[in-house]
């Protein structure tokens, strides 16, 4: 029977080999992780993340081909392929900080890796890594290798969060890259064995170790470009009384351009877009090219203006100070589906609503309270560690209270700010909402969910993104 071990059992690699085990019954899955309240969880019936179906497939293979352990080196010296799958965070000090991507957790993989083995193996990139990382990690296997073969191929995953599920079940492609050699060629079958169990031979794209590694990076920077190009369309649309809705369906239907991935938003967040920009400026950088570092710089300029430009907005729409008013923030979470809160926009707008002195009340039908109090009083970057890394008694942010329903949230409330698009929020009762609130009762909807003529209508002052503004709003500066 193969055996496959994977270190990290995260958001990637506890779906990923979840639905490995599921379409593979041959094969032998354990996730393994230093976090053993994380693998606990995974032993649990509350698992560790909340992703749509994850549940269902963890059920069917647990304990049968399915194994979840922090006894990392007893699975690692088992294993035929071993897949890395640790946090790969933005460094925070020393060369690169703010830009690089940091390597320790890597490292310690690979090390530990060539510790423990004593047979060939396998070793695959499932975390998202700088183009080039395969030869760092090739040089640490092979000068501790005792006379074992190691194949490093680059396997990078493309899952969106809130679908993993029917991502992995339906990928649009599998990407396997390998050394152009004999052996090399020979590892990449072996893996693209293993996806050949559902996935069809046409969607397994197999490259060299570089391409794949840079199809990533790359791969994400489009689609997050895609997102500030809509957003700085929104802004325009603003200033001119276009629709960026209008504007977004239109540019879609251009089949070369298609529909997808056109929603302005508050801004993008998740654990990915920000994070391997950051790291594609840095390569860019290392290798000589200032113009093509400066282009993808910009779309997170754009990103973090459109952050700022939706406080700014808010501000001066409610008389320029929201100090001590209280503010209800519905959805927490980076997107819908999700309890992921990692580089969510929401940290920066309640931020910046904090820094105006504003109370708020937070609802997100997926994040804790706890959660919420860490991400606001955490440092830049501090949240892509481990958990048992993280600080443990985060500093509480005394005007922000969490409450389990968005009414509870509205309550006396002189402004509702919707930063995540949760289903829900589109049906709420709104009419009850803005009857229990101060008036002029403010609503800013982040994610274009709510009609905002029915919401001006039962009497809101409304601010959607990118659309035509209200006269209110029209006479008040938003500069960010
Ligand atoms: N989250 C996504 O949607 C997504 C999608 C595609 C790619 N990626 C990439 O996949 C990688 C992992 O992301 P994630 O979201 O799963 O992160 P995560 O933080 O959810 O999981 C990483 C896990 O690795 C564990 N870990 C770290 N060092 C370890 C070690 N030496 N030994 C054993 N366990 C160790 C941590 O405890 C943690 O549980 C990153 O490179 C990310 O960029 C993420
Ligand atoms: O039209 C859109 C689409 C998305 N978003 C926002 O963009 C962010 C990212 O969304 P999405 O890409 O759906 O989720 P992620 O889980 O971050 O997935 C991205 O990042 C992963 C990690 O690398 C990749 O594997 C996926 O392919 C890539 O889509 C979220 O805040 C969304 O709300 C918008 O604002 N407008």
């Amino acid at each position: 029977m193969v055996k496959i071990c994977c270190i990290g059992a995260g958001y990637v690699g506890g779906p990923t080999m979840a639905v490995i085990a599921l379409k593979c019954p041959s094969i032998e899955v354990a996730v393994v992780d230093i976090s053993v309240p994380r693998i606990s969880a995974w032993n649990s019936d509350q698992l560790p993340i909340y992703e749509p179906g994850l549940d269902e497939v963890v059920k069917q293979c647990r304990g049968k081909n399915l194994f979840f352990s922090t006894d990392v080196e007893k699975h690692v010296f088992e294993a035929d392929i071993v897949f890395v799958s640790v946090n790969t965070p933005t460094k925070t000090r020393g060369l690169g900080a703010g830009k690089a991507a940091d390597l320790t957790y890597w490292e310690s993989a690979a090390r530990m890796i060539a510790d423990v083995s004593k047979s060939d193996k396998i070793v695959v990139e499932k975390s998202t890594v700088p183009v080039k990382t395969a030869e760092a990690i090739e040089k640490i296997l092979t000068h501790n290798s005792k006379g074992i073969n190691y194949q490093i191929l680059s396997n990078p995953e493309f899952l969106a969060e809130g679908t993993a599920i029917q991502d992995l079940f339906h990928p649009d492609r599998v990407l396997i890259g390998g050394r152009e050699t004999p052996e090399g060629n020979k590892a990449v079958q072996t893996l693209k064995a293993v996806y050949a169990h559902w996935v069809s031979d046409d969607r397994i794209l197999t490259t060299n170790l570089w391409s794949a590694e840079l199809s990533k990076l790359a791969a994400n920077a489009f689609l997050a470009q895609r997102i500030s190009s809509v957003n700085a369309m929104s802004a325009l649309c603003e200033a001119t009384g276009a629709d960026v809705t209008e504007v977004a369906y239109a540019v879609g239907k251009d089949t070369r351009i298609g529909p997808k991935f056109l929603n302005a938003s508050v801004g993008f967040g998740g654990s990915c877009f920000q994070k391997d920009i950051l790291n594609l400026v840095y390569i860019c950088e290392c290798n000589g090219l200032p113009e093509v570092a400066e282009y993808w710089k910009q779309v997170i300029k754009i990103n973090d203006y459109q952050k700022s430009r939706f406080v700014n907005r808010l501000v001066a729409s409610m008389f320029n100070t929201v100090a001590n008013k209280k503010i209800a923030i519905l959805g927490f979470a980076f997107k819908k589906d999700t309890g992921d809160t990692r580089e969510t926009p929401a940290i920066d707008v309640c931020q910046g609503l904090l820094g105006d002195k504003a109370q708020l009340s937070i609802y997100d039908p997926q994040v804790t309270e706890d959660q919420i109090q860490r991400d606001l009083s955490m440092n830049k970057f501090d949240w892509d560690h481990p958990l048992h890394l993280q600080p443990t008694s985060p500093t509480t942010v005394k005007k922000v209270q969490a409450v389990w329903d968005a009414y509870t949230a509205a309550k006396d409330a002189h402004a509702v700010c919707i930063l995540t698009e949760w289903d829900e929020f589109k049906t709420l009762d709104y009419k009850k909402i803005y009857d229990s609130m101060q008036k002029p009762a403010f609503l800013f909807d982040g994610r274009n969910v709510v009609d905002a003529n029915k919401m001006r209508e039962i009497g809101f002052i409304v601010y959607s993104i990118g659309k035509p503004l209200d006269a209110w709003l029209k006479d008040m500066p938003a500069i960010a």
